[in-house]
């Protein structure tokens, strides 16, 4: 599908928006009920990748296709390897099978596990034959993917000494392991996680328990971009979101404050007030606790004609493409100078954009969403739409009901 994109005619918006579970959260609180059938969850993701973990989570045979979802692979690594008498090979997406699941596979054998590589070694497809894990300390690295970690924790508590892990080097994305030890904590387990020492006592039964997931705040990341680059006066209410948010990409309300956004929180929702313009004309941060919102914060600066330096983007380049490659190729169709390394991102203040320019999305929803708010600054068109729908399905109708003008060609 693709889609043209144009301006709403008013861009003093004032509209309010439902947004769907967090897919981190759903995941993981899915995982969670399979081991804990007592668990209730409300507000689940309407997400591809939700779908494909709760579809996932009711095989004990044959093949499991997980598509594009990383945290569906990963969490599903470590919940077959621990579930005796379960046997099947766990694959996904072309891409996924380019994403690299080594870290994982070894540390769960190191438990006990028996999974086997059925093509290249490192990466998924995975044959899992479940077995109950009798060991209870594992190391592994840290700076990869902390997807890795958060699946060894989901299982821990179902094991019959708990776990101990030891996280090797510098952690990455670390406020996506603390979401899964709070989300344990919530059915009773008990964690501790000091230093590079996680600990997770072990748990037979769980009482009767609701997780409420939280919506989504990388998806509210997109109505932040769209404010930034809007007129102050502009308004924004996203619902259901709270304060104490167990979601890292929360620090987009003190992030977007730079961009002239500020948050109020009210009765479960957060408003999204454009205050005043931006005065700044190059802004830099450190992203390696929010990896998931760089796409937004790269695209929001260049509508706005800002210089950024992205740090901390070290995970990029395994995501669902390579995210550093993909935003120099697409911020550069439209002008912008964009210098990258391994870690970060330099794009250069500019204030003009191409016009005419097709934006190619790479099978990554973030691609697609985080150059939509764009289109209040120029027209183009967005190439395969639809990858939307691993995190967010709605995305593009939300995006009409603010009044942006998207026609499918
Ligand atoms: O645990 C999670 O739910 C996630 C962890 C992050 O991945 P990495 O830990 O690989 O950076 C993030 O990018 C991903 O969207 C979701
Ligand atoms: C990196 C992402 O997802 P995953 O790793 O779960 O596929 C994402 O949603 O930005």
């Amino acid at each position: 599908m693709r889609l043209q994109l144009s301006s709403p005619n008013n861009k003093k918006i004032q509209k309010s928006i439902a947004i769907t579970g967090s897919k981190s959260e759903t995941n993981r609180s899915l995982l969670l009920q399979a081991l804990f059938p007592n668990i209730k969850i409300e507000n689940l993701s309407n997400s591809d990748d939700g779908e494909v973990m709760q579809k996932g989570l009711t095989k004990s045979q044959g093949e499991v296709d997980i598509h594009h979802a990383g945290t569906a692979m990963r969490f599903l690594t470590g919940y077959f390897a621990s579930q005796e008498g379960k046997e099947v090979v766990l694959t996904g997406s072309q891409r996924m099978q380019e994403r690299p699941i080594k870290v994982l596979v070894e540390a769960l054998r190191s438990l006990g596990a028996d999974i086997q590589y059925v093509k290249e070694e490192g990466y998924p497809p995975l044959k899992i034959t479940g077995k109950k894990l009798i060991k209870s300390s594992v190391s592994l690295p840290a700076n990869i993917s902390s997807q890795y970690i958060s699946s060894l924790l989901l299982i821990a508590p179902s094991l019959q000494n708990g776990m101990e892990l030891e996280l090797i080097g510098k952690i990455t994305s670390v406020p996506y392991i603390k979401m899964t030890l709070a989300l344990l904590e919530q059915i009773g387990v008990q964690t501790s996680f000091e230093g590079n020492s996680i600990k997770v006592a072990p748990k037979e039964a769980v009482e009767g328990t609701t997780l409420v997931v939280e919506s989504d705040w990388s998806s509210a990341s997109y109505f932040y971009s769209i404010a930034a680059m809007c007129e102050v006066g502009t308004e924004i209410q996203l619902s259901s979101y709270k304060q104490s948010s167990l979601q890292g990409d929360s620090v987009l309300a003190k992030i977007y404050r730079d961009f002239g956004v500020d948050t109020v929180f009210s009765n479960n929702s957060i408003l999204l007030k454009k205050a005043r313009e931006v005065k700044s004309n190059h802004l830099e941060y450190d992203l390696s606790n929010a990896p998931d919102i760089a796409q937004t914060i790269a695209v929001t600066c260049l509508g706005l004609g800002i210089g950024c330096h992205l740090t901390g983007l070290h995970t990029l380049p395994i995501k669902e493409t390579d995210r550093l490659a993909a935003l120099q190729t697409e911020l550069g169709k439209f002008g912008a100078t964009v210098d990258i390394d391994s870690e970060s991102l330099t794009l250069k203040a500019q204030s003009q954009l191409n016009t005419g320019v097709a934006v190619d999305t790479y099978n990554d929803h973030r691609m697609a969403m985080a150059f939509g708010p764009l289109a209040l600054k120029a027209d183009f068109v967005v190439n395969d739409a639809e990858v939307v729908s691993k995190s967010y399905p709605d995305f593009w109708n939300d995006l009409k009901a603010l009044g942006f003008h998207i026609g499918e060609l």
